[in-house]
C-alpha cells in the first residue's frame, strides 16, 4: 500500500488527504491543532460524498487516515509528503528543513503554497532537488488542476506520476514566479475585485455574479485563449487581436495599483459578502459547491471534453477486473452521483435507465461493438426496455450491474440485467438491442470481432438459469 504523510491538515491538507486516501492511498496526517481531529474528519466527510460519484467505475478500497502529533511518527514510510501549513515562508521553510530530517532519502517533499518560490523552500535544504511545489485548488478532491513547480528530473518525473495516479492533472512549470500561472491570473482578477467594491462600483454580489453568470461558465470548458479565438469570428485569434489590442493602451484595468486592505475596505467587504451569504454556513456552500461541481465535472464528462476527457483517462489507467464469460457479466460497479437523486431522497427513475443504458454500452464494448466498430458504420439500436424498481438506493451508495444474454445471435441482442448493492436487488433491467446498418438505419448481420465477440457471449450464457423476472410486463389490471 503507497503512503502520503500531510504537514498541516486545514483546508488544503485535509483535501490532500482525503484524495491521496479515496485513491487507495495510507495516509498520515500532522497537525498540531486541537481541532484537527474535527476539522480533518470533516473534509473526509465532504470527498467521500462527492468524490467517487465522479467516476462510472467504483474506486476501489479506500486507505487508511490516521492524524498524528508527531511529525516523525507521521511521516513514516510516506514516499509523498505535501506540506500544507498556513502560507508563511518561514514556517514553511521550519517544517521543510524538519521534514528533510526524518522522511525517507527518495520521498517527495511537496509544497500547497500558493505563491513562494521552490528556490525560497529549498534555501539550506540538504537535498534540494527533491522539494517541489504542488500547488492544488479548493477543493483538492475534486478540482484535478495541480501546479507542479520544479526543474526536469527524476523527481519532477515522478511528482507527475504519482499526481497522476490520485486523478490530478500537474500542469509541470519548469521555471518559478511568484504565484505559480494561476493564482497569478486569479489574483489580478482578485485585485481588480477589490478595486471595484473599493470604489463603490459594484457590491461582492454584482462582482460574483458578473463571473457565474458569464465568462466563469466558459472557463470551465475553454481557457482564456480559445474563448477569445471565437470572439474573432472567422478570423479567429488574428482578428481578435486587431480589433482589441487598442484597448489595451486604455484604462480598462487598475491592475498596476493594489488597493490598501484598511479597516474600512475589510469592513465593508465582510459585510456585503455576510448579506450575499444569507445566512448560509461555509459548511452549507461547500456542500452546494460540490454539489454544482460534480454536475459540472460529470457533464463534461459526458461530452468528453476538458477536464472530463481527464477523468475518464483516469479511471481507465486504473484497469477493470478480468470478465467471467461464464456468469452475468458485471457491467457496472460504481456508486450513485450525487446529482442522481430526487426530491424523495433516493436514485431517481430516469437515472435507473442511464445506469442500465450504460452496462448495455459496457457489454457493447466487451462483446467487440467498441468506438472504431461503430465509426466503421454499424451498431446497435435499443427496440425495447422493461425496468422493475425492487428497492431503493441512496446518494454515495455502491451498486452494481449484472448482464446476462438471453439471446445474442444474429442482429438480436437480448439481455437482462440485475442491480444490486451487495446481495440486495435494486432493479432489474430487460433490454432488446437490434444491430444495424448505420447507413440504411436497419437491422444488418454482425461483422468481424462483433461476430465472435456474440457468439462467446451465447456460448458462456448459454447454461445459466433463464432469470428470475425476465419477460415481465407491466401487469396491472386498468
Ligand atoms: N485555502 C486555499 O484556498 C488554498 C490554500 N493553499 C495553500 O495551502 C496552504 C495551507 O492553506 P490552508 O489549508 O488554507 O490553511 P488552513 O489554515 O486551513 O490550514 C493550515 C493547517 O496547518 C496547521 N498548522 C499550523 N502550524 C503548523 C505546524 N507548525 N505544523 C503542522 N501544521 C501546522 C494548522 O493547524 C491548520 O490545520 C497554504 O500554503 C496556502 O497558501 C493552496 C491552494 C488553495
Ligand atoms: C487565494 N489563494 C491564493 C489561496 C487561492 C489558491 O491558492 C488557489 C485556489 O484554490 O483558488
Amino acid at each position: 500500500m503507497s503512503r502520503a504523510a500531510i504537514v498541516g491538515g486545514g483546508v488544503i491538507g485535509g483535501g490532500w488527504a482525503a484524495r491521496f486516501a479515496l485513491m487507495g492511498w495510507d495516509v498520515a496526517v500532522f497537525d498540531p491543532s486541537p481541532d484537527a481531529r474535527e476539522a480533518l474528519d470533516a473534509v473526509m466527510a465532504r470527498a467521500r460524498r462527492a468524490l467517487p460519484g465522479l467516476y462510472d467505475r467504483a474506486l476501489g478500497d479506500e486507505g487508511r487516515v490516521t492524524l498524528h502529533d508527531d511529525m516523525a511518527q507521521a511521516l513514516q514510510g510516506a514516499e509523498w509528503i505535501q506540506e500544507s501549513a498556513p502560507e508563511d515562508l518561514k514556517l514553511k521553510q521550519g517544517l521543510i528543513a524538519r521534514i528533510e530530517e526524518h522522511a525517507a532519502p527518495s520521498a517527495i517533499i511537496a509544497s500547497s503554497t500558493s505563491g513562494f518560490r521552490p528556490s525560497q523552500l529549498r534555501d539550506g535544504a540538504r537535498n534540494p532537488d527533491r522539494i517541489v511545489v504542488a500547488h492544488p485548488f479548493n477543493p483538492v478532491y475534486l478540482l484535478p488542476l495541480v501546479e507542479l513547480v520544479t526543474e526536469d528530473g527524476p523527481f519532477a518525473t515522478r511528482a507527475a506520476e504519482i499526481l497522476r495516479e490520485i486523478g490530478m492533472d500537474p500542469l509541470h512549470l519548469t521555471t518559478e514566479i511568484d504565484a505559480h500561472v494561476a493564482d497569478r491570473l486569479l489574483e489580478s482578477i482578485w485585485r481588480e475585485a477589490l478595486w471595484l467594491v473599493r470604489d463603490g462600483i459594484a457590491t461582492t454580489e454584482q462582482i460574483d455574479r458578473a463571473i457565474t453568470h458569464g465568462f466563469g461558465l466558459r472557463w470551465a470548458q475553454m481557457g482564456l485563449f480559445e474563448t477569445y479565438r471565437m470572439a474573432g469570428g472567422t478570423g479567429g485569434m488574428t482578428d481578435f487581436l486587431k480589433q482589441f489590442a487598442p484597448a489595451l493602451a486604455w484604462p480598462w484595468s487598475r491592475l498596476t495599483d493594489v488597493p490598501e486592505m484598511d479597516d474600512a475596505l475589510a469592513t465593508r467587504i465582510g459585510a456585503l459578502s455576510d448579506a450575499q451569504a444569507g445566512g448560509r454556513t461555509v459548511a452549507e456552500l461547500e456542500e452546494t459547491r460540490d454539489d454544482n461541481l460534480v454536475g459540472i465535472l460529470r457533464a463534461l464528462r459526458h461530452a468528453d471534453w476538458g477536464v472530463g476527457k481527464h477523468l475518464k483517462e483516469h479511471e481507465n489507467s486504473r484497469g477493470a477486473p478480468p470478465i467471467d464469460w461464464s456468469r452475468p457479466i458485471v457491467t457496472a460497479d460504481r456508486v450513485v452521483p450525487l446529482d442522481w437523486t430526487d426530491f424523495n431522497g433516493h436514485m431517481t427513475e430516469s437515472r435507473y435507465l442511464l445506469a442500465f443504458a450504460d452496462a448495455t454500452e459496457r457489454l457493447m464494448e466487451f462483446i467487440g461493438c467498441d468506438d472504431a466498430y461503430i465509426a466503421a458504420g454499424r451498431s446497435f439500436f435499443t427496440a425495447e426496455t422493461h425496468i422493475r424498481h425492487v428497492s431503493e438506493i441512496h446518494a454515495g451508495h455502491r451498486f452494481r450491474i449484472e448482464t446476462q444474454a438471453l439471446q445474442s445471435e444474429g442482429a438480436k441482442l437480448h439481455v437482462f440485467q440485475r442491480m444490486l448493492e451487495g446481495d440486495r436487488l435494486l432493479a432489474t433491467g430487460e433490454h432488446f438491442l437490434l444491430h444495424v446498418s448505420l447507413e440504411t438505419r436497419r437491422p444488418a448481420p454482425p461483422t468481424g470481432a462483433l461476430a465472435s465477440g456474440m457468439a462467446r457471449l451465447a456460448e458462456g450464457h448459454r447454461g445459466l438459469p433463464y432469470p428470475e423476472g425476465a419477460g415481465r410486463a407491466v401487469g396491472q389490471r386498468p
